[in-house]
């Protein structure tokens, strides 16, 4: 059965239409990026996931289910991009309090509080209350409010907007531990982490479904992007162009190219590349199969 299926979803609030015919179909699995620019309706879309909002034409099922029914209760969660602690109440009250309305005893209710915030890295300041807390410490306390029960589903909106690059891995390594048994859709403007983290992405702009782009395919993608440290920017160019199977080399930052081939032509490029680099005396500091995606979404 399907995780997550959209079929012609469009959403609107007055005459602004934040959805548009979006028809999707999602398995259980890796992670799944949720990316657009601002105003694409990514939070729109998560909403309607969640059931705070209702569709204005189309359908959303969750597990076959709709969101906000009650088969859902404790398989779906998420946490909000502005998502907030109650400030009157220490950490370990609200998440009793957040157990219970899942229907847990007190006593089963503090025993997942605890084990949601340790694995958060909170385990220590369970008695405090959320304004003692850094930032990074309470975007990951409110992580560890989406992660009561055992959700199979995990919705996350911008998890990582803010916090200080220690932090962020905190949150992504998290995320990569707990994906073998819930799925996560994240939405976030960091291409870099989503990169790290998805297989799969959706990608949303004004309201609209854009290409479908696959973050696996890099293997079998006939693109090789180079980054350089020191090299003769047009010598490099030429010389590579000349390579047999090399269809063509676009810069596409300063220090950063991309070579497009056919693996039909060539099967060793990798190699005459560092023979390449090796003759000129040049030096490489990354070298990544397939294309960014980055390049994927905006070329
Ligand atoms: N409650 C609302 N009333 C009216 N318009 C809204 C409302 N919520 C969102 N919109 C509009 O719907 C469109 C989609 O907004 P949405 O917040 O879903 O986008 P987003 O992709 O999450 O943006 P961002 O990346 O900036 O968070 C935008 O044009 C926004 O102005």
């Amino acid at each position: 059965m399907s995780l997550i299926k959209c079929e012609q979803l469009s959403k609107s609030y007055g005459s602004k239409q934040a959805l548009d015919n979006v028809s999707i179909e999602l398995k259980s699995g890796s992670p799944i990026a949720l990316v657009g620019p601002n105003g694409a309706g990514k939070t729109t879309l998560f909403s309607l996931l969640c059931g705070y909002l209702l569709p204005s034409s189309g359908s959303v099922t969750i597990m076959g289910e709709k969101p906000g029914s009650q088969g859902l209760l404790g398989k779906v969660s998420s946490l909000p991009q502005d998502a907030t602690l109650d400030p009157n109440l220490n950490l370990i009250s609200q998440f009793i309090l957040f157990g219970t309305l899942q229907g847990l005893s007190a006593k089963a209710a503090r025993d997942e509080g605890q084990r949601v915030l340790t694995l958060v890295g909170l385990a220590d300041v369970i008695e405090q209350k959320p304004q003692s807390l850094s930032h990074g410490m309470s975007k990951r306390a409110s992580i560890a409010q989406a992660l009561i029960g055992s959700p199979q589903l995990v919705l996350l909106d911008e998890p990582t907007a803010g916090l200080d690059p220690a932090n962020a891995k905190v949150v992504r390594d998290l995320v990569k531990s707990l994906s073998a048994n819930i799925t996560f859709v994240i939405s976030s403007h960091n291409l870099d982490e989503l990169e790290k983290l998805c297989d799969q992405v959706i990608y949303l702009d004004k309201g609209k479904l854009g290409r479908e782009v696959s973050i696996q395919d890099n293997l079998t993608d006939e693109y090789i992007t180079v980054s350089m440290q020191t090299c003769d920017k047009a010598q490099f160019i030429n010389d590579i162009e000349a390579l047999n199977g090399v269809n063509s080399v676009t810069q596409r930052q300063d220090d950063e190219f991309l070579i497009h081939y056919n693996a039909d032509d060539v099967n060793d490029l990798e190699i005459q590349l560092f023979q390449l680099f090796s003759r000129n005396s040049w030096r490489y500091r990354a070298i990544l199969k397939g294309r960014s995606l980055e390049d994927k979404l905006f070329s």
